[in-house]
């Protein structure tokens, strides 16, 4: 083992990303207590320490070269990016920042969570805008592209709007809210672990992937980690927390033999618990999408602009089927040649489905933390036909905008026009749910509403993955919401005096 690790920690926190950054960064600031951080990618160090490449700053694109590249059992890369970094896909990400609706949070209350309903997760959900320092972008920022996007939205009856990130606020059309500094993506480490790297009770720790939790019976007293050399290093912990995205949180516990027997026999795994929602659930925003190649000289004309990132814009509208809540569809632009995304056209149009109801599964197939992953999305499979009834009006949308004479100059011709976008739909990288917030009577429940694994003592998950339903808007700033106000939770303070004592422990 290449990596001086700590033998014993009182909190084990695996996987730096969005949730993990902002639990462990919460909780070393509210408790005396060790905490450990260990991320399977490098980490950096703080913003300032001038080691973090140039293309995880830049906020113009999503650069790739820090990817986990998930491939299927036959090897092919998977079109699912996740980043691994501390910071993990917030390191990464298109920055667009969205509080998401109120009624969103209500609703995993009323489904047996309590203490998230939206009132209670405000206070902090406005720490964590702060703290990824959101603003908006002004009109005049917009490149031309974006400009003539939100026009063609406008045209085509979506009302002018400059509060995307509002929870109470209903369909519209305008500049993105974004976490970005000076050109800098504002990552979730430098959100939240920077201001508390100082404190002598937190350990971060990067490349160190872990194969698994280690029980004695059924409480967790700690992980294994996997060096480079592929040597093992067992950590003990009074508590394990699990933040490692919704594809690789169920595969470290289904690893760790929680999960549904048959998952784990196929994998070779012995049962710890008996889990059988570890996995299931996974969700997302499935998008359309319509592929352009660009007017003439568009590349040029946005290349020689100080500042032209790929997106800026995103518009929110309401399908026929929007029966909770101020608005179920996003239509927003990806234009310029910045992304190293591989296949892209120069422009691309998305429509995504936010309240999308098909629900797929993650099933690991081998005992390593790089085995490959069976990811199955399941996009627009729901029986009811929810899905692909939003799609299809998401993608009327988009094409009554395209035809607006403003954003079709920019387009130019079509690309990929011999697909059928409701038979490609792709995915808006915003996986969730697949170790689902829930009482212990409902059978997909992974954990409680205090963040805490069903069935086992001292293992928790703080990350995407325990969203009992997705919420409507980019899903970034919940998940920051979620690890912070599970780590205020466990340190038994209230999310606003959590907040006050971060803030007094922060440089
Ligand atoms: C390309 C892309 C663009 C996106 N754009 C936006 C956007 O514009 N706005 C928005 O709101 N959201 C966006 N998202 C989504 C958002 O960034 C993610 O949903 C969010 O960052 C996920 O947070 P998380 O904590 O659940 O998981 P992650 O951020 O994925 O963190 C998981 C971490 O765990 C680590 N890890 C995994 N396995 C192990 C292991 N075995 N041991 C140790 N560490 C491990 C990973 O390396 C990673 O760092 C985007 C996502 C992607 C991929």
């Amino acid at each position: 083992m290449n990596i001086n690790l700590p033998s014993e920690v009182d909190t084990v926190v695996v996987g730096g990303g969005t949730g993990g950054a902002a639990f462990a960064g919460m909780l070393a600031a509210l408790t005396a207590g060790s905490v450990l951080l260990v991320e399977a990618g490098p980490d950096y160090g703080a913003r300032e320490s001038g080691d973090w490449p140039a293309d995880m700053l830049s906020a113009k694109a999503i650069p790739l070269s820090h990817d986990w590249k998930l491939t299927d059992d036959a090897g092919t890369e998977l079109d699912l990016p996740r980043a691994r970094i501390i910071g993990g896909c917030s390191a990464h990400n298109g920055c667009t920042a969205a509080r998401s609706a109120r009624e969103d949070y209500d609703g995993w209350a009323e489904a047996g969570n309590p203490g998230w309903q939206a009132e209670l997760v405000e206070p902090m959900l406005d720490w964590v805008h702060e703290s990824l320092r959101v603003r908006r972008y002004r009109t005049e920022e917009l490149t031309s592209a974006q400009k003539a996007f939100v026009n063609a939205g406008v045209s085509v009856g979506l009302p002018w709007a400059d509060d995307l990130d509002d929870v109470t606020a209903g369909p519209g059309i305008g500049p993105m809210p974004v976490n970005i500094v000076d050109g800098v993506r504002w990552n979730a480490s430098f959100a939240f672990l920077d201001p508390v790297r100082h404190l002598d009770n937190l350990t971060i720790v990067g490349d160190s992937p872990v194969r698994r939790v280690l029980f004695d019976g059924t409480t967790a007293i700690g992980v294994e980690v996997v060096g480079s050399d592929g040597e093992r290093q067992t950590i003990r912990a009074g508590r394990v927390v699990i933040a490692c995205g919704a594809y690789h949180s169920p595969a470290v516990l289904q690893r760790s033999g929680v999960g549904a027997a048959s998952v784990l026999r196929a994998a070779g795994v012995d049962q710890t618990v008996d889990l059988p929602g570890v996995g299931e659930n996974l969700l997302d925003h499935a998008c359309v999408q319509l592929d352009f190649h660009g007017k003439d000289g568009l590349l040029e004309e946005l290349a020689e602009l100080e500042w032209n990132p790929d997106e800026q814009s995103l518009g929110r509208a309401r399908s026929s089927q929007c029966d909770d809540g101020p608005y179920d569809i996003h239509v927003f632009m990806v234009a310029g040649a910045n992304s190293g995304h591989p296949g892209l056209p120069p422009i691309s149009l998305y429509g995504g489905a936010m309240r999308a109801k098909s629900q797929g599964a993650v099933r690991i197939s081998g005992t390593e933390p790089d085995s490959a992953l069976h990811i199955d999305h399941r996009y627009a499979s729901d029986p009811a036909g929810h899905d692909r009834a939003v799609l299809g009006e998401a993608l009327e949308l988009l094409k009554s905008m395209t035809v607006v004479p403003e954003l079709a100059a920019i387009l130019g011709a079509q690309a990929n026009s011999d697909r059928d976008p409701l038979n490609s739909v792709a995915s808006y990288c915003h996986p969730a749910g697949t170790c689902k917030m829930g009482p212990a009577d409902d059978p997909l429940a992974v954990v409680d509403a205090t963040g805490a694994v069903h069935g086992v003592e001292g293992l928790y998950v703080a990350d995407g993955s325990v969203m009992p339903d997705i919420t409507r808007g980019n899903i970034n700033l919940p998940i920051a919401m979620i690890g912070a106000r599970m780590a205020a939770g466990l340190a038994g303070v209230s999310p606003a005096e959590a907040v006050a004592r971060y803030r007094a422990a922060a440089k």
